[in-house]
């Protein structure tokens, strides 16, 4: 075949190794020409903190994947080196000082959160929402069902399950055997959360191995890390059917279960079918359809799908982990469990129903709930807030537009505000105690976040820690067996701390008291 005039042309055309050879050196060219813009004109460079975290986000991958969520700890050491404010990614500014906490996360202004929505693969919860007009209004719609008033008239579904965990602690008592609070308390949290918001449980807490979302929530939870770094993997996984994911991952099966029962039921209220199982006012999703602050996009299936994964994986682990943390530290202190028996049996004699308004008012109880929430962090991933005008911190000037973090472990760790900040101690919060420079030290009980979008199961979290603490210590006395305090430290940042993995749990032997 005469190629004619197309013959000059091919013989300009490069060859197959000649084409390989251009695209290796073109993508150098690309990686160059970026780490240059990274390291020297980016609106960060002048910014401290260690070149390679400038320059790629695999430095943070590196700590996140292989070293299994150690990013958090490794920026602390970084902030020991390059003072209070570095750059921890090419895109983030991350600042440790306590007293800089709510001008980051302030109550004035509305500030965008880019990065989780990608994360856990439900964009649209309230949690993970980044704009911050939007959020506002998805948080609006949900607040009723979170006041102190809603709860309360909810509290005799509460009692009942931790009355039930009761009934589980005497059987283990009969049995002599010790009894897995790790695995108890997020069973209690379970039910309490399925009952209120979905309007029925998986009766978890009567399961013989205490079987809840826990094992699930464990082995799922460092994939956040991954989809930060590769935000397909969540997309891909969703797409997967579930028998393929439960063999991938048989953990994951109890939350595919609550995914398929959830579309189901929301499915039934958007037809308006019958739902009610238990004798709770409504679900989350009959308060969301009704609410007048959302456009009817905000109420699809997927939307209210999504924000019901948000209620469960943010309300189940953090209060069951709040609840691990109290009870091992006051099992293993003989004087701190001494003390807060006496005081129940003196506010509840002679087996008297425990009321929680009694129980509030208790300043010991208290002060040993603020410490086990403070040494809970209820999260322990940097919190990215985007504030669309310059921040001023110090002598710096972040521009607006910039990712900006800090860490919550880092303020409950601040030994200027709380000295040895590691060791269980709740007397530090009787009186009206304040750091030596005279601020109130509630000021830096961060722990359920701070500003716009700072903790809303707070009040439910609070009630729950009350009655089952109340209920566990006035009824029972408990011996540890075979653990030490690294079942209840955080060993890994997995959004929430995660102990050690190889950690069995709290586990204790039941007796009850005869007073
Ligand atoms: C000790 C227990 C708990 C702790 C320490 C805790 C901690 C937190 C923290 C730190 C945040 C703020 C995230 C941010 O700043 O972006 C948060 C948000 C949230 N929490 Fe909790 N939490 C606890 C219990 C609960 C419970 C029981 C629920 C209810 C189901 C819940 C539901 C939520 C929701 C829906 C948000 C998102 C709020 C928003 O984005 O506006 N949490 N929690």
């Amino acid at each position: 075949m005469d190629l004619g005039p197309f013959k000059l042309l091919l013989e300009f055309l490069p060859t197959i190794p000649e084409l390989a050879v251009i695209a290796v050196a073109s993508y150098a060219a690309y990686v160059l020409l970026l780490t240059i813009y990274r390291l020297f004109l980016h609106p960060l460079a002048k910014f401290p903190g260690p070149k390679l975290a400038a320059v790629t986000s695999w430095y943070e991958a590196y700590y996140e994947i292989i070293l299994q969520g150690q990013y958090s700890r490794k920026i602390s050491e970084l902030h020991a080196i390059y003072g209070p404010v570095i750059r921890v990614t090419p895109h983030e500014i991350h600042i440790r000082d306590s007293r800089f906490y709510d001008e980051v996360y302030s109550k004035n202004l509305q500030v965008d959160k880019h990065g989780w929505d990608t994360r856990f693969g439900t964009e649209n919860g309230v949690l993970t929402t980044v704009d911050a007009a939007l959020h506002k209004r998805r948080r609006a719609a949900l607040s009723p069902m979170f006041s102190r008033r809603s709860i309360i008239s909810f509290i005799h579904i509460i009692h009942r399950h931790i009355n039930t965990l009761s009934s589980r602690m005497k059987e283990f008592e009969s049995r002599k055997e010790p009894m897995n609070l790790t695995h108890a308390f997020p069973a209690l949290t379970g039910d309490i959360i399925m009952d209120y918001f979905f309007g029925f449980n998986y009766g978890q807490l009567k399961d013989p191995e205490f079987d809840s979302f826990h094992d699930a929530f464990m082995k799922i939870a460092g994939t956040g890390h991954l989809a930060t770094q590769f935000p397909w993997i969540l997309p891909v996984m969703n797409s997967m059917p579930d028998f393929l994911t439960e063999w991938l991952q048989p953990a994951a099966k109890p939350l595919l279960k609550f995914k398929r029962d959830q579309w189901d039921l929301i499915g039934k209220t958007l037809r308006g079918d019958s739902i009610k199982c238990n004798d709770a006012p409504k679900t989350i999703f009959q308060e969301i359809l009704s609410s007048r602050f959302l456009p009817p996009c905000d109420k699809t299936q997927q939307r209210l799908a999504d924000e019901a994964q948000i209620v469960v994986g943010g309300g189940v682990e953090t209060t069951a982990f709040a609840l691990n943390v109290a009870a091992f530290h006051i099992i293993n202190t003989p004087h701190i469990y001494a003390r807060l028996h006496s005081d129940l049996v003196t506010a509840f004699p002679n087996g008297a129903a425990l009321e929680l308004v009694k129980l509030e008012q208790m300043p010991y109880l208290k002060a040993i709930i603020m410490e086990a929430v403070r040494l809970t962090y209820g999260l322990s991933a940097r919190n990215p807030r985007t504030h669309n005008k310059p921040l001023r911190y110090k002598q710096w000037v972040i521009p607006a537009g910039t990712s900006v973090s800090m860490t919550i472990p880092e303020v409950s760790h601040d030994e200027e505000i709380f000295p040895e900040s590691h060791s269980f101690m709740p007397e530090r919060w009787l009186g009206e105690p304040k750091t030596s420079d005279g601020v109130p030290l509630e000021r830096f009980m961060v722990s359920f976040g701070r500003g716009t979008r700072s903790c809303l199961g707070m009040n439910l979290a609070w009630t729950e820690l009350y009655l089952t603490l109340g209920t566990m210590f006035r009824r029972y006395k408990f011996d540890i067996f075979q653990g030490d305090v690294t079942d209840v430290q955080m060993g890994h940042d997995f959004f929430i701390p995660v102990t050690r993995l190889d950690s069995k749990g709290v586990r204790v032997f039941v007796s009850s008291t005869s007073d």
